[in-house]
This record gives structure tokens, C-alpha cells and sequence, in this order.
């Protein structure tokens, strides 16, 4: 069912996010699997060798799946780590298996910050966004803290090659999301049974 009339974007957030809480871990399961193979469809993510990523909280479409695949195939994984002096921007630091984890101030596991292992959003392949919602022209609301808007903003003026991917549930469509003049709009979507393809980097 698609939330229709839901003009409030505090509302829509809680209702889409409830959506997604909902799913029982069998559906997140599979969700996570078929992610996996709708990335490997993509000649882009094949051939990415720097990838961000991020842990799934809140009922997020699960990339564990994929971050495994990255380590076997040698890629380097990233993950968003809150800026400690940049207040609502992110870094992006290196994740491996032995990473040491420390939770931020919503609970999420970052790896803990270290000069070497920085990659700046310019020199990723592709950049994963978790998200809350998406609309058919690549517009995404996430949870509201503008993060990905701030850290992706130098984008906009400076293009890079990073590709920007947003991973959602299938329920998280919806056609009548807030588009506000700072969302940076998704090159695709990738969702458990489709990719969609908005626009080249
Ligand atoms: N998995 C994941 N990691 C991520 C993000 C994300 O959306 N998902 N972010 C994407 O930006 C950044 C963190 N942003 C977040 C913003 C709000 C909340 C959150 O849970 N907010 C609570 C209020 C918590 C509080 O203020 O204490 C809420 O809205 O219920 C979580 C992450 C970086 N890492
Ligand atoms: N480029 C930017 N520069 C300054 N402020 C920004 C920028 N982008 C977003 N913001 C601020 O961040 C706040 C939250 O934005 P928004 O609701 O679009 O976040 P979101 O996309 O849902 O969150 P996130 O990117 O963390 O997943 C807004 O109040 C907005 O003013």
C-alpha cells in the first residue's frame, strides 16, 4: 500500500519508518540477500573499488550482505562517521573486520576515527545512502538530520565520480515526498526487486 495525502513531512518520515520497522527478520533477510544481487547486476558496483556503506538501524534495508561481498572482491569499505567538529556533515572512514566500533549519539557503530583511514566523499566509487523515503525522480527524505545533504552538497558545485545509490525497501516509495531545494538527488535506487536509474554521474 502507498502512503498518499500524508502532507506533513514529520508525519510521512514516522509513517515510513514505521513501515520498514515492521518487516519481521525473515523479510529483512531476504531483502538483505536480494540487495546483493541487484548490486551485482550493476557494471558500476563490479568494477567500484572504494565503496561507502553504512550498519542498518531502524529497520533499514540490511547492506551486510553487500559490505561482505565488498571485503571478499577486495574492495574497500567505508562507513559515515558523525563529523567531531563539522556539526551535521559526515566522513567517511575505512570499515574492515577488525575495525574498532564505538557507538555515536544515536546508538549506530562507527569505526573509530583515524587520519589513514578517511576517504573523502570525491574519491569514493559509489556512496550507499540509507533513506526513509524515495520518490520515480530520485528524491530521497532520510531521518531528517540533513547529513548526507550537507556532505554531499560540495557535489552540486565540484561533480565527481562518485556514483550516490540509495538503498530502500520496496515500501518506501512514495510518490508524494517534500523535495526541498537542498536534497541532492540519487543517480539510482536500488530496492529488493528493482534499480532504478534517475541520472550519470
Ligand atoms: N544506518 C544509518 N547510519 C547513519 C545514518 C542513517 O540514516 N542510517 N545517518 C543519516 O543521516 C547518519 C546519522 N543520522 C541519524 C539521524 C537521526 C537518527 C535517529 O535515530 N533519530 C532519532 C532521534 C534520536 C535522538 O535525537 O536522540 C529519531 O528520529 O527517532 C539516527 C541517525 C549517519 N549514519
Ligand atoms: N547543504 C545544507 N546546508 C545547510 N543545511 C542543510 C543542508 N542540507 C540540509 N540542511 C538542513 O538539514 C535539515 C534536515 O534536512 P532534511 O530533512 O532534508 O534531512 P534528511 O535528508 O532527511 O536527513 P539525512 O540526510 O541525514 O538522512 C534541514 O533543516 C536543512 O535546513
Amino acid at each position: 500500500m502507498k502512503l498518499r495525502n500524508t502532507h506533513n513531512p514529520q508525519a510521512l518520515r514516522q509513517a515510513l519508518r514505521r513501515k520498514r520497522q515492521a518487516l519481521s527478520p525473515q523479510q529483512q533477510q531476504q531483502a538483505s540477500a536480494a540487495l546483493l544481487e541487484q548490486c551485482q547486476r550493476l557494471a558500476s558496483f563490479q568494477q567500484a573499488s572504494h565503496v561507502a556503506l553504512y550498519l542498518a538501524n531502524d529497520g533499514e534495508l540490511d547492506p551486510a550482505q553487500v559490505i561482505q561481498h565488498c571485503w571478499k572482491a577486495g574492495k574497500a569499505v567505508y562507513l559515515p562517521v558523525l563529523h567531531p567538529f563539522c556539526a551535521g556533515n559526515l566522513l567517511f572512514m575505512r570499515y574492515q573486520a577488525d575495525s574498532l566500533m564505538i557507538a555515536n549519539r544515536y546508538g549506530i557503530a562507527e569505526p573509530r576515527l583515524e587520519c589513514p583511514g578517511l576517504c573523502p566523499v570525491g574519491q569514493l566509487d559509489m556512496l550507499f545512502t540509507p533513506l526513509v523515503g524515495f520518490n520515480q525522480q530520485g528524491n530521497r527524505m532520510g531521518m531528517g538530520g540533513g547529513y548526507y545533504d550537507r556532505t554531499l552538497a560540495p557535489l552540486k558545485r565540484q561533480p565527481a565520480n562518485v556514483e550516490v545509490v540509495g538503498l530502500a525497501h520496496n515500501c518506501q516509495q512514495c510518490d508524494s515526498l517534500p523535495v526541498q531545494p537542498w536534497d541532492i538527488p540519487m543517480h539510482k535506487i536500488i530496492t529488493p526487486d528493482k534499480i532504478f536509474h534517475f541520472q550519470s554521474q
